[in-house]
């Protein structure tokens, strides 16, 4: 089937890199003369016919913004039967032969549910601070994500230190560890709670109190950093807050990151991520893919069927899990 138009909207959770994305995308179809069009605010845009051109001049500077120029929005709406119809009737309208979406896993659940009514080509790509999606080494944002945080984090440091404080820094990932991990190692920090090793929260208090215990006698460590997953501590932070105040009676603050994790100017490693997906993605389409995800895997380009990212869980890294122990402990 020939692909002469191509729709691209990104949708979900914004992530630094997704414009870089856009870029790639345009700058590609161009050279393969193909129109592309943005739809604006995710599958909300679909759904109103939002949408506006993408020529070369419109993505000029653009690979260092962070945000998302085609704006990024949740739609319930979407979800249902009729939802997805109005899409697939509005595609047709402007003669769109295959559709892009750039966001994490539920935008690509949407994709498969456009793909029940439209039998045009969809592809996805991995777009997320979470790096929670299954079959890519990597979600576009991640990197940036991290960055943020740890020099977030590394500034703490120096407020705790100075007060001999403890912080409990609340870092996103929805249900998943990768963000807190990845930027707990980065940083040095002395503890790390994450969803895929969390037992229960009588055993965790115990792990961090065991630690602390060694933090009060040896006093080579006045500070300490504990970073935990959102959502995760049963209750909220302030409750784990409460217990080791109480226990330990130690001066204690709790600090949320929150959304500047998905802000600010993409780093290197998530330009050059988005920018090759961004590629792959329409040379994917040109050779005749639909109902995948593009994704990189030991530095190589694949295609995920849609239906795994859904189905598959992706695991936190396990060399990192492995030192977490040995590179955390008080020393
Ligand atoms: N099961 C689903 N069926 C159809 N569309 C969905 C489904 N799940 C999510 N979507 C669409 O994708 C959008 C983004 O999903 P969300 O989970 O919020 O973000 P992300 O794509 O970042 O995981 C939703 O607002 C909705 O429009
Ligand atoms: O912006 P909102 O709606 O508060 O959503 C917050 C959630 O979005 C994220 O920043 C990104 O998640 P998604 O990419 O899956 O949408 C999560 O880390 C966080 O839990």
């Amino acid at each position: 089937m020939p692909v002469n138009k191509i729709a691209v909207l990104t949708s979900g959770g914004d992530a630094p890199g997704m414009n870089a994305c856009i870029r790639a995308i345009c700058l590609a179809c161009e050279h393969e003369g193909i129109e592309v069009i943005g739809y604006t605010h995710g599958y909300n845009g679909l759904l109103r016919q939002d949408w506006r051109t993408l020529e070369r001049a419109d993505v000029y500077n653009l690979i260092q913004r962070g945000g998302t120029i085609l704006y990024s929005a949740r739609c319930d709406k979407f979800k249902t039967k009729e939802g997805a119809e109005l899409a697939a009737k509005n595609l047709d309208e402007l003669n769109v032969d295959a559709l892009i979406v750039i966001g994490g896993n539920g935008s690509f659940m949407g994709l498969e549910h456009l793909q029940t009514v439209w039998d045009k080509p969809v592809v996805g790509i991995p777009g997320t601070i979470d790096n929670d999606i299954s079959g890519t080494d990597f979600t576009i944002g991640f990197h940036t994500a991290i960055q943020t945080a740890v020099e977030s984090i590394d500034k703490v440091r120096d407020t705790a230190e100075a007060f001999e404080r403890i912080f409990l820094v609340e870092v996103m990932g929805r249900e998943a560890g990768f963000i807190a991990l990845d930027s707990a190692i980065s940083s040095g920090s002395d503890h790390v709670l994450v969803p895929e090793l969390f037992t229960s929260a009588a055993e965790e208090l115990v792990k961090i109190l065991d630690k602390l215990e060694v933090r009060r006698k040896n006093k080579t460590n006045p500070s300490h950093i504990i970073i935990i997953t959102e959502n995760l501590w049963p209750g909220g932070l302030q409750v784990l807050a409460d217990s080791l105040a109480s226990e330990t009676g130690f001066d204690l603050r709790v600090l949320t990151l929150g959304h500047v994790q998905r802000g600010g100017s993409p780093v290197s490693k998530d330009r050059m991520l988005a920018t090759r997906l961004g590629a792959f993605a329409v040379e994917s389409l040109l050779n005749g893919a639909r109902g995948v995800m593009v994704g990189e895997t030991h530095t190589k380009p694949v295609l995920v069927p849609l239906e795994q990212t859904r189905t598959t869980t992706k695991n936190l890294n396990r060399y990192s899990v492995e030192i977490l122990d040995r590179i955390t402990r008080l020393g």
